[in-house]
C-alpha cells in the first residue's frame, strides 16, 4: 500500500501557538519547536520497550517493577500474574523485541545506514540503564529512541521519556548522552499498513469460510489498551482540546477510519468479494481492553467483551478484532484477545478472526527506520508521511504532554518542561 495523503503540517485539529512551526532548530530536543527540521548527528538507536518476565521466578519481581511506587500488595499482583503463570512465566514480548532488533539491523544494513541499535526495557532485563551503558561504551552519545508504542498517553509516551531521564541520572550519563525520541507513529504508513493488510485478509477469509456470510454481517472491532480517563484527557498537548478521550482516543479513531476505508477499498478489487455484496462502509467501532485499576476509577470504555456479547442482537454473525493499539503479539494480545475475546465470540455464536499486529512486518520495520532517518536528516514536516489529519506528530513533546496527575511531575527527556 502506498502512503496516501502526504500533507503539510500543521494538523488542523492540533493548533499550535502562533509561530511554533517556524523552525530554527539548532538545539534538538530542547528546542521550542514541535518539529526538528534540521539534521542531527545521531550515532545510535535506542530501542525502548516494556519488558516482560522470562520464567516463573521473574513474574513477581517484574510486576513489582511495573507497579513500583503504587504499593500494590503481592496477592493482588498474583491475580495479574495468572496470565504469565499460564504461559510458563514467560512473556513473548522479549523475543519479539530480539526479533525486531535483528530486523532493524538488517534493514539499516540494507540501506547502508551505519547506526548501532541498543535495546533496553522499562521493566525488565535488559534495562534502559544497561542499554545506556552499552551505548556509551560503544562511543555513542546522541541517541534517537524508538519506543514500541505508537500513540500518545502516559503509558505509551511520557512514561518512556521519564524513564529515559531516570536512566540517564542512574547511570551518571545525564549531560553526557542525549536521548531524543521519534514522533508517535500511530499514523505512519509503516505502522498502519500491516493492519490494513490484516483486516483485508481476515474479512476475505471469513467470507471464504462461510458462503452464506456477507460483509454486512461482520463487525470490525478496533481494539486498544484502556487507560484511566484522566490519563486519556491529558494525552497530547496541554491546552489543546482533542475531545472526549483526549489525543489517545482521537488518534485511535483516526487510524481506525483509515484502516477500515483502506481495507474495504482493497476488497473492492476482488471479484469474489464484490459478488457477495459490497457495503458503503464496514460496520466498525473502537473498543477497549485490558483495564486494570480499582473499579471506582473511570477508564476508557466500552470493553471489548461487553461489545462482542451484544453483537448478535445487532444482527452480526462474525467479528474481526483488529489490535490497532499494539505493535506485537504480547501478553495483552495473547491473553485478552486470543483467549478472552475469542471465548466471548464463541459464547455469542460469532465467527472470530484476530488480525495480525505489525510484529516484524517489512513495512513496519522500514517505517521505523524512516522515522529515525527523518530526524537524522531533518526532513521537512511537509515531506513526512502521515495518514491522518492529526499527524505528523511532534518530535518534541509539548509542555504537559501526557502528564499523569496521580503520580505528579517527573523530569522527562525529548520534550519541553514542565
Ligand atoms: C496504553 C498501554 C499499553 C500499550 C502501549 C504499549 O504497548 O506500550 C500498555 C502495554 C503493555 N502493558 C503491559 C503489561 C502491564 N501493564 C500494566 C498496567 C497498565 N498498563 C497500562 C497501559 C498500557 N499498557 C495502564 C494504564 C496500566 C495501569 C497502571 C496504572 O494503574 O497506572 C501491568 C500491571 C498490572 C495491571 O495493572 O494489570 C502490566 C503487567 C505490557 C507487557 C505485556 C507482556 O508482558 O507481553 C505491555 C506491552
Ligand atoms: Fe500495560
Amino acid at each position: 500500500m502506498s502512503p496516501r495523503g502526504i500533507k503539510p503540517a500543521p494538523a488542523t485539529s492540533a493548533p499550535l501557538e502562533p509561530g511554533a512551526l517556524v523552525s530554527a532548530a539548532t538545539e534538538p530536543a530542547q528546542s521550542g519547536d514541535p518539529h526538528i527540521e534540521s539534521p542531527v548527528a545521531y550515532d545510535g538507536i535506542l530501542l525502548a520497550s516494556f519488558g516482560g518476565p522470562e520464567g516463573q521466578d521473574d513474574v513477581l519481581p517484574f510486576l513489582r517493577n511495573v507497579t513500583r511506587g503504587r504499593g500494590i500488595p503481592d496477592e493482588r499482583l498474583e491475580e495479574v500474574a495468572v496470565h504469565y503463570r499460564h504461559h510458563g512465566g514467560v512473556s513473548p514480548i522479549n523475543d519479539q523485541n530480539r526479533e525486531l532488533k535483528m530486523a532493524l539491523e538488517a534493514e539499516l544494513a540494507r540501506r547502508g545506514v551505519d547506526l548501532p541499535v541498543f535495546w533496553g526495557n522499562r521493566n525488565w532485563n535488559p534495562y534502559l540503564n544497561d542499554a545506556l551503558h552499552e551505548a556509551y561504551a560503544a562511543g555513542c552519545t546522541k541517541l534517537i529512541a524508538l519506543a514500541t508504542s505508537a500513540y500518545s498517553s502516559y503509558s505509551s509516551c511520557r512514561q518512556y521519556r521519564e524513564d529515559f531521564a531516570d536512566a540517564l541520572e542512574d547511570t551518571g550519563l545525564q549531560g553526557v548522552v542525549q536521548v531524543d525520541k521519534v514522533r508517535q507513529f500511530f499514523d505512519h504508513p509503516g505502522f498502519v499498513t500491516p493492519f490494513i493488510d490484516g483486516l483485508r485478509d481476515d474479512l476475505a477469509s471469513l467470507l471464504a469460510a462461510d458462503e452464506t456470510l456477507a460483509l454486512a454481517d461482520v463487525e470490525v472491532l478496533f481494539t486498544t489498551h484502556s487507560v484511566p480517563t484522566d490519563d486519556a484527557l491529558r494525552s497530547g498537548a496541554r491546552d489543546v482540546d482533542y475531545g472526549e478521550g483526549g489525543a489517545y482516543a482521537a488518534q485511535h479513531l483516526a487510524v481506525a477510519e483509515v484502516v477500515a476505508v483502506s481495507a474495504l477499498r482493497s476488497l473492492a478489487e476482488r471479484d469474489d468479494v464484490v459478488a457477495r455484496g459490497l457495503p458503503d462502509r464496514l460496520n466498525s467501532q473502537l473498543v477497549y481492553q485490558s483495564r486494570s485499576g480499582p473499579p471506582t476509577q473511570p477508564w476508557l470504555e466500552p470493553d471489548i467483551n461487553d461489545v462482542i456479547e451484544g453483537l448478535p442482537s445487532h444482527g452480526r454473525r462474525a467479528v474481526v478484532v483488529v489490535p490497532i493499539g499494539f505493535v506485537s503479539d504480547h501478553m495483552e494480545v495473547l491473553w485478552d484477545l486470543d483467549n478472552e475475546a475469542k471465548q466471548s465470540a464463541a459464547e455469542a455464536g460469532l465467527a472470530f478472526r484476530r488480525s495480525a499486529t505489525p510484529g516484524v512486518h517489512a513495512s513496519y520495520v522500514a517505517g521505523l527506520v524512516d522515522l529515525v532517518l527523518e530526524r537524522r536528516d531533518g526532513v521537512p514536516v511537509s515531506e513526512r508521511p502521515a495518514l491522518t489529519q492529526l499527524g505528523p506528530w511532534f518530535d518534541v513533546c509539548r509542555p504537559g504532554c501526557c502528564e499523569n496527575v496521580r503520580l505528579g511531575f517527573k523530569p522527562a527527556t525529548a520534550g519541553l518542561q514542565p
